[in-house]
């Protein structure tokens, strides 16, 4: 075993506590990192990596930052997604006997930091637990920075995954047992790159941390009636503590609450109608969120998004929501009065916080008493509204005047940064630092009246008191000046090139008599300041309470100011089934359209009875996806108590959206497109209620024309007959339209385009009927795709339209000249009835498949590729001119019972047939 020295020794013992963190190691004004911590940080860091001599023969491998400006160090290493562990030396090094006491006083994690520079303001900073108890989830939420905690249980892996998500945690801890089990966080991790630390609580543990729990929340009993609840709260409560070491005051507020209180918005559907950040290029702006926030306040801007998160499923919260916006919206001039003075209201919540916590400077309490000083205006210029909800929240406002007098008798109007330097407690705050002060003040004074004195002494006029930390004060005077001072005047002290400085007893008194009192003084201030703190904590839950407050009225303001300046209504909201939209538009669209662009508005009339399903059709860049979005988005608005972009609005509550828009495909979780999109498919009919919304954008295209046209038939009638939820189908299997004469509650309608010149003009307007042709070529030819291919395109496209597929086949195969990479296999269109009496599919006519070139040929299986040896076909063809295969294949498809399979195992079904065909 090596023999390192003591300091050595004792860093090795400390960073045994912290093995997946750097271990800042304090050692004077630096901080150290040794061993592998250095080298990966030198990197990390790009800082010099040094070594040292500990006691053996090799040298350590060392590298530090200085101890002011570690912040920054230590703020690049969290961003990176690593944990730093802070120790310090915690006694005075003078007295110390040996090697200085050191403890690891802190760890810096992703999802526990306090620091300004590392959070963002309008955006929540989530630790998320997960425990399993039972056969439940039990997760809670912590924001460390805000202090709230959410908790709630989960019955199944997925809602625990999109519950986990909508938090958008930046660290989650999960139990052993459950990382081991489901690989959670293994998951987490790859596929959306959360920081995922293992913690558990050992048994032994739990009660007494239990007890500890108890104490620190108020509603503790209340809130927490189930052992999966304890249970998470227990083990988050534990992570802290051992990760903060210190008190936690402001962790009071616990919110528990049952996912199905609230609509519920999967992480596909946030991701698919850009809720919070947009498709593309994850930003806000461009999503509704981007739109919506016009929240002044950092903690209003922070509501809006746990709001857009979880839309309400109570009618009379939503109401409440809706009194609000529009009292609001009856008195535009003095929202813009609301909007100033919310300017003056900084971020209550994450101020209480650090006040708790320790970590605020003078300035953050000058900033409190600035917002507790604004609140009285804010209160006086709401109640000119005429609205009870308004009245009744503004009853309840702690406008905590006593809290703002406090702060103005303590602290000065504008203290430094630095809370240990001085200059931060009010004159006549406290009597002891008057004094200080006194003696700073006089003995300056007296020292100014010293020097007078000595000029008019010795003759000298240039003779100078000054002061360095080095000599303190001294006398000095200019070489030229020396002769007239008379000899054992003054004690010599030190020699310059040009002057003589000079000390005598009195002086010296004097000096120490000041210095002690400035020490001393600012000793006393940050002893004072942090009593001051201390006092303000202890009524950390009222400037929580009141920041919740205006959070809402900033939000609330918020959707007012959006509301009038897009011209929303107000919705009615109620519980019975039909949804009527007159005149809706996409809030988004139509806000970051160009001026020159008009949106266009379009209904929407949705019901049980007769109007269940629509069935949209239409060519590309028709609009489609846009009117599938904007009816989720206006039902979401509409849900969140906004007011919406309509001329009028009639919404259902509806429990959940579920959507299948676009093409994304899961490279990590090693699923293609096509997978990705039956799997989101699969949970829209799985779990979809009566009072869901479904947006299906193309499904079925991911696969070939067969599969894709079967699935897309299989699925609209299984949710027309078996799932009943409100949907819309955009397609472009026109063939599907003919289902609107089977199913009764199905309405076809089309994205209206016309042909002006040879071009195609989108109308964006969604008419009854379905769309009689599909555009393609042209928004290909708008697209920009060579002329030559799109020349081509028509001619196949006319020949096919002719309905003689053969000879369209014919030319594209043996029309060589034109099209030489056109491939030589050509599957022939297929034969579609959708309208056979018995509800099944009748016909597939595959002859396509069996076309095989003499040596050899690529046949597309799904995505994949297949060679197929020459040997081993063509098979020999019945008196029925089928092959074998083919004859199986059509007995199959005739006695497949569709109306009883589920869509997996249609598409299970499809695929077999294709495998059966391909042999
Ligand atoms: N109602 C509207 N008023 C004005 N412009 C619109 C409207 N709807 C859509 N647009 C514009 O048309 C573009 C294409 O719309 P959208 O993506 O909805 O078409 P689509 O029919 O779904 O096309 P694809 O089938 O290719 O997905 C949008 O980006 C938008 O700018």
């Amino acid at each position: 075993m090596a023999k390192y020295t003591p300091m050595i020794e004792q860093y090795l013992k400390i960073k045994a506590q912290a093995p997946d963190a750097f271990l800042f190691f304090r050692l004077g004004d630096f901080y150290e990192l040794f061993f592998e911590d250095a080298q990966l940080a030198a990197e990390e860091l790009e800082i010099t990596l040094t070594g040292r001599g500990g006691g053996t023969e090799e040298r350590i491998p060392m590298c530090g930052v200085p101890y002011h400006s570690a912040s920054t160090y230590i703020e690049r290493l969290i961003e990176k997604g690593y944990k730093v562990a802070i120790c310090e030396q915690v006694e005075d090094p003078s007295s110390a006997k040996g090697v200085v006491r050191r403890e690891i006083i802190r760890f810096v994690t992703p999802g526990t930091v306090m620091e300004e520079s590392m959070l963002t303001d309008q955006e929540n900073n989530f630790l998320v637990t997960v425990v399993q108890s039972h056969s439940l989830y039990g997760l809670s939420a912590v924001d460390l920075s805000t202090g709230e905690i959410h908790l709630t249980e989960l019955q199944d892996l997925s809602s625990l995954l999109d519950e986990i998500l909508s938090y958008q945690p930046k660290e989650l801890l999960v139990e052993h047992a459950l990382l081991d089990r489901e690989d959670i966080g293994t998951m987490l991790q790859k596929r959306y790159r959360v920081m995922v630390t293992p913690f558990s609580v050992e048994e032994s543990q739990f009660e007494d941390l239990l007890k500890k729990v108890e104490s620190q929340f108020p509603t503790f009993h209340q809130e927490c009636s189930t052992i999966g609840l304890k249970k998470g709260l227990v083990t988050l409560y534990a992570y802290l503590q051992n990760t903060q070491k210190r008190s936690l005051g402001h962790l009071q507020r616990l919110h528990r609450y049952d996912a199905k209180q609230y609509m519920m918005l999967d992480e596909v559907a946030r991701r698919n109608l850009e809720l919070t950040v947009t498709m593309g290029e994850g930003k806000k702006r461009g999503s509704l969120l981007g739109l919506l926030d016009q929240s002044v306040t950092a903690m209003g801007s922070r509501l809006l998004k746990k709001w857009l998160d979880k839309p309400l499923l109570r009618i009379e919260e939503i109401q409440n929501r809706q009194d609000v916006v529009a009292a609001y919206m009856e008195h535009l001039l003095l929202l813009d009065d609301v909007r100033i003075q919310l300017k003056n209201v900084y971020d209550l919540e994450r101020l209480a916080a650090r006040i708790s916590y320790g970590s605020a400077t003078a300035r953050d309490l000058v900033a409190l008493h600035r917002s507790l000083a604004a609140i009285p205006d804010l209160k006086d210029l709401l109640r000119k509204l005429p609205s009870k909800r308004i009245h009744s929240l503004l009853v309840e406002v702690d406008e905590c005047v006593d809290l703002q007098i406090y702060i103005s008798k303590a602290i000065v109007a504008e203290p430094p940064l630095s809370v240990k330097e001085g200059g931060i407690i009010q004159t006549g705050y406290h009597e002891q630092l008057d004094q200080y002060r006194d003696v700073q003040k006089n003995g300056k004074q007296w020292i100014a009246t010293l020097e007078q004195q000595e000029r008019n002494r010795t003759g000298i006029k240039s003779l100078k008191i000054g002061y360095n930390r080095i000599f303190g004060y001294y006398i000095e005077i200019s070489r030229s000046n020396l002769r007239n001072l008379p000899e054992g005047l003054y004690e010599r002290k030190q020699t310059l090139a040009n002057a003589e400085r000079f000390i005598t007893p009195e002086l010296k008194q004097k000096e120490q008599l000041i210095l002690d009192a400035s020490e001393k003084s600012m000793d006393l201030e940050y002893e004072l300041f942090c009593e001051v703190r201390n006092h303000l904590a202890t009524h950390v839950g009222r400037l929580q309470k009141l920041a919740e407050q205006v959070a809402e009225l900033d939000v609330l303001h918020a959707f007012a100011k959006v509301s009038a300046e897009g011209q929303y209504v107000r919705p009615e909201v109620h519980e019975g089934d039909e949804m009527v939209v007159v005149a809706g538009r996409h809030p988004v669209v139509e806000a970051l359209a160009r001026d020159d662009q008009e949106f266009i508005a379009n209904d929407v009339e949705l019901n049980h009875q007769s109007r269940q399903l629509y069935l949209i059709t239409g060519p590309n860049m028709a609009g489609k996806s846009t009117y599938m979005r904007q009816v989720a988005l206006i039902t979401i608005l509409g849900q969140i108590g906004c007011f919406v972009p309509a001329e009028s609005a009639r919404i259902p509550l509806t429990d959940r959206i579920f959507t299948r828009i676009g093409a994304a495909d899961d490279l990590v979780g090693g699923r293609s497109t096509f997978m990705v999109e039956m799997a989101e498919t699969c949970q829209a009919l799985q779990e979809a209620t009566s009072r869901s919304l479904i947006l299906l954008d193309e499904v079925g295209r991911g696969t070939s024309t067969y599969d894709g046209l079967a699935l897309a038939h299989a699925i609209v009638e299984y949710i027309h007959d078996h799932v009943g939820a409100k949907t819309l189908f955009s397609t472009h299997y026109h063939e599907l339209t003919q289902l609107e004469q089977k199913l009764e509650c199905l309405v076809n309608v089309h994205a209206k385009c016309i042909e002006k010149d040879g071009k195609v003009v989108f109308l964006h307007r969604i008419v009854p009927g379905g769309a009689d042709r599909s555009y393609g070529i042209h928004v290909a030819e708008l697209a920009g795709l060579p002329p030559t291919v799109i020349e081509r395109a028509k001619v196949i496209l006319e020949r096919l339209e002719v309905g003689n597929s053969e000879s369209a086949v014919a030319c594209a195969v043996s029309d060589q000249a034109h099209g030489p990479h056109i491939s030589e296999i050509q599957e022939e269109p297929m034969v579609y009835q959708t309208d056979d009496p018995d509800g099944q599919l009748s016909l597939f006519d595959f002859g396509g498949a069996a076309k095989k070139s003499q040596e050899q040929e690529v046949v597309h299986e799904a995505e994949r590729e297949v060679v197929v040896n020459a040997e081993e076909l063509p098979e020999p063809r019945l008196s029925s001119g089928r092959s074998v295969a083919e004859e199986e294949v059509l007995a199959a498809v005739l006695q497949f019972d569709l109306m009883n399979q589920t869509p997996f195992e249609t598409m299970q079904f499809v695929l077999e047939l294709k495998k059966k065909l391909l042999k």
